[in-house]
């Protein structure tokens, strides 16, 4: 069985976007920024927040976190958003999620410059995803990608890959990026019929529901891959996935941790997505 070491291609994925950062340092020019909205206190959010500020650091990347009361306004929070779409030196922005209940997430999402939207949330983003069109692409599915490539997964002809999960952030981008692998993909979720069944069906497994170490060894197929997008915190505080590791590790061929699998990726994504944003940015003028 292989552990999916999310971390250390995460790692790779930086050493290289460090590189390249680098390298616009030493050619004189302006260097990519990321601004991040982090609205109130929530701890879940401020822990993300404060990863994505280290990792930019540490590849040389600006970051900025504009930090907003819980209490905010609808306009409030669209003014400032208004404000960095035109701030030419803003790369990429991302309002992090969840929002305060008085906020419209679909409204703020949408005001966001679909060329500075580096979480690929922005409808125009979403639209160019499925029809496969070059887009900005959702950090977490992009790094789901990421490391079924360093598995050696490419192509996925005459592959069944099962998503359980059919969010708009994870469940529905990443089963668009499979089936561009020509994967053939079953959505499953909440109301899905006999789960484990047909999740026994699947070569490849992305569990993306929100419950703690859900799959179990008897779902899985013999010499599958699985991947956990789950971040949960079990009855005693511990972080888990929504893969049981300890019982699945006896049947996959791969398997991705929680912590160290799934989130690094998407953090790195985030990164590469900025880069990306900039050089279209920059490409333009
Ligand atoms: N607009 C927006 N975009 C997001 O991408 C977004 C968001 N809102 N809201 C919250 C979720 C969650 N998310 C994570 C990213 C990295 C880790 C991560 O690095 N996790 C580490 C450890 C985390 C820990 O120790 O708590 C790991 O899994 O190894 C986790 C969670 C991004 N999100
Ligand atoms: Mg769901």
């Amino acid at each position: 069985m292989q552990i999916i070491n999310g971390k250390a291609i995460a790692q790779e994925v930086k050493d290289g976007l460090c590189r390249k950062i680098e390298t616009l340092r030493q050619q004189g020019k302006r260097i990519p920024k990321l601004s991040v909205v982090l609205i109130g206190t929530h701890a879940a959010s401020a822990t993300y927040v404060r990863n994505k500020e280290r990792a930019c650091a540490a590849i040389g990347m600006e970051s900025d976190t504009i930090r907003l009361p819980e209490t905010i306004t609808q306009e409030e929070l669209l003014a400032q958003i208004e404000q960095l779409n035109e701030d030419p030196m803003v790369d990429g922005i991302l309002v992090q999620l969840p929002l305060p209940r008085q906020i419209d997430e679909r409204k703020v999402l949408n005001a966001i410059d679909p060329g500075k939207d580096v979480d690929g949330f922005h409808p125009v983003n979403i639209g160019r995803l499925l029809i496969g069109e070059p887009a900005s692409v959702p950090c977490t599915p992009k790094g789901i990608i990421r490391m079924l490539e360093a598995i050696g997964l490419d192509d996925l002809s005459g592959r069944h890959a099962i998503v359980i999960g059919r969010s708009n952030i994870v469940g529905k981008p990443i089963a668009l990026l499979l089936l561009a692998k020509h994967a053939t993909v079953t959505i499953a979720h909440s109301r899905t019929a006999d789960l484990s069944a047909l999740c026994r069906e699947a070569d490849i497994v992305i569990a993306a529901v929100g419950v703690p170490r859900l799959v179990k060894a008897d779902w899985i197929k013999e010499d599958a891959v699985v991947i956990d997008v789950g971040i949960n915190r079990d009855e005693n505080g511990k972080l888990c996935g929504d893969v049981d590791f300890d019982d699945v590790k006896n049947v996959a061929q791969a398997l991705s941790p929680v912590p160290g699998g799934v989130g690094p990726m998407t953090i790195a994504m985030l990164l590469s997505n900025t880069l990306a944003a900039y050089e279209e940015h920059e490409g333009g003028r």
